[in-house]
């Protein structure tokens, strides 16, 4: 990195890589260096503050510079007109290249900085793991395409010869200590085991993989650290040779799924959110502001994603883990659609889980083609996002976790269920469903403030309107008065300033 602050003519002769991009005509150059720079009048007076520019965006400011003089050359001759409507064209393309998915930074993305990533986690080691490097600790779920476990990471000076912890005081999900394993192993992982010999298992571990880097690098706190992969070089249980695993770091001991099925929910998370900032606060309220704040959490995230072209199609509260700061996370990318290049999209393919999945099924319509080549697909991506919003699907799903939440009746598979048969009847208006439900919902956490938060949910539970829009955005859900001065942030602020957590 070079600093650039305030350069003198001095600085100017000895630092290769300082410019000034105010001024073009030359009145002073140094032929000295491998490049001719030119500036105008005192370059002693050019005071702008570049801060720290990477080297290699440095090396391009030649190229710009030289690319400006010539704008201004050709635009010099031109009439007024073709001046305005040159500027016109270039303000449309900037507005094209930069609305959702976003083509330009996802180009930067693509061509920067994954090569730059791939080349530090190279030489930093990050991208060689391997199974030595871990031990299982115990199975925690499986899915259709992969077993998850969790696990320890082996310090470096260390060589184990089991691969799975002996049983012992201290296990499950990390929880306690490493049993047996004499505290040495603090790092704690989650390691994923892409299932061999089924149908396109394989390719769904490459996506989630993918995902998980993509979102390292756009929208890190969203989701679970990605550690990153290894394929196991010999067979030695729960490990066959050839099988790719998936490594995370160890986010928390429970997801929201856990924290929903103890009937304590939500005031079993208020320590973790709030400390002991909600104290005095009576108890309803004190409910609605930590489903508040896990909503807003979650929603906040579902924005970050969606910005990045990203539809994680798989909202659901098993795949949200609670870290023991109070963080919300998103994880399980396996189902994951980038709409930007068309990643793991397939038209008419629905990887769903039915209790959360809205009502069009897809999240673009059925007759939307197979994506072109990647720069194709992205250049077509504004378009494709601005007529099918694909970002709603999530937000269908998001609804029913709100729900859920605030109605205890609706916590279990078999009453949610029911809920999905009533709600389809009444044609996926929550008012209507209001009206006909047989679940007798406790609506009290979504009636307070007016009744916010069940406006809330009629926004986001609903069917898609006029363009296939009508359901809030992520963006827009933010901006819903259910959010705008929660009491939720104030009491996180102040949980922060509290030496009591
Ligand atoms: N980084 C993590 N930190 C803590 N717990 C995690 C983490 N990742 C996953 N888990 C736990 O493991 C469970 C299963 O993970 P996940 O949902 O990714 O896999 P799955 O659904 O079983 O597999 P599939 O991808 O095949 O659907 C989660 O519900 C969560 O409790």
């Amino acid at each position: 990195m070079a600093s650039l602050l305030f350069p003198t003519a001095s600085a100017l002769q000895q630092n290769p890589k300082i410019i000034c991009f105010s001024t073009f005509k030359p009145t002073f150059h140094s032929t000295s260096l491998p490049f001719t720079y030119r500036f105008k009048g005192n370059p002693g007076r050019c005071n702008a503050n570049f801060g720290n520019i990477p080297d290699v965006l440095l090396d391009q400011l030649p190229i710009v510079q030289s690319g400006l003089v010539q704008f201004q050359r050709v635009t010099e001759e031109l009439p007024q007109t073709e001046k305005w409507g040159l500027a016109v064209f270039a303000g449309l393309t900037w507005i094209y290249l930069t609305a959702r998915p976003g083509v330009l930074i996802g180009a930067v993305d693509a061509y920067l900085l994954a090569p730059l990533q791939l080349a530090f986690d190279s030489l930093t080691g990050r991208r060689r793991l391997k199974m030595t490097d871990f031990v299982i600790r115990e199975k925690l779920g499986e899915g259709s395409f992969g077993v998850v476990y969790s696990g320890v990471v082996v310090p470096k000076n260390v060589s184990v010869q089991e691969t799975v912890e002996k049983r012992g005081r201290g296990r499950g999900r990390g929880r306690g200590n490493a049993a047996g394993l004499d505290g040495k192993y603090k790092e704690k992982v989650i390691l994923k085991k892409v299932k061999v010999g089924i149908q396109r298992a394989e390719e769904f571990g490459d996506f989630e993989e993918w995902f998980n880097y993509r979102l390292s690098r756009a929208a890190p706190e969203t989701c679970a650290d990605f550690l990153g992969s290894f394929v196991a070089d010999e067979t030695k249980s729960p490990f066959a040779k050839g099988g790719k695993w998936l490594v995370w770091k160890f986010e928390g001991d429970r997801d929201l799924e856990d924290y929903m099925k103890d009937r304590s929910f939500p005031v079993n998370l208020e320590s973790l959110m709030f400390g002991r900032a909600l104290q005095g606060v009576e108890s309803v309220k004190r409910n609605a502001l930590i489903i508040k704040q896990i909503m807003r959490q979650i929603i906040t995230s579902l924005k970050k994603i969606h910005d990045t072209g990203i539809v994680h199609r798989d909202i659901k509260p098993a795949n949200i883990v609670v870290t023991k700061t109070g963080r919300v996370k998103l994880i399980d990318f396996g189902a994951a659609a980038d709409l930007r290049i068309g990643k793991n999209y397939i038209p008419k393919m629905s990887l769903l889980d039915p209790d959360y999945c809205p009502p069009e099924l897809f999240v673009l319509p059925e007759e939307t083609p197979n994506p072109p080549p990647e720069p194709i697909a992205a250049l077509l991506s504004p378009i494709l996002w601005q007529l099918n919003s694909p970002d709603l699907f999530d937000m269908y799903s998001a609804g029913i976790v709100l729900l859920q939440m605030a109605i205890p009746t609706l916590r279990s598979i078999t009453s949610l269920k029911n809920f999905n048969t009533e709600i389809k009847k009444a044609q996926y208006d929550l008012n209507r469903w209001r009206e006909i439900t047989r679940l007798r919902p406790d609506l009290t956490i979504l009636e307070l403030d007016s009744g916010r938060g069940w406006d809330l949910a009629t926004k986001l539970i609903s069917e898609r309107g006029y363009l296939r829009r009508g359901r809030l955005s992520a963006a827009a859900a933010l901006r819903h008065p259910y959010f705008l001065l929660g009491g939720d942030q104030a009491a996180v602020v102040m949980s922060k300033f509290s030496l009591t957590k």
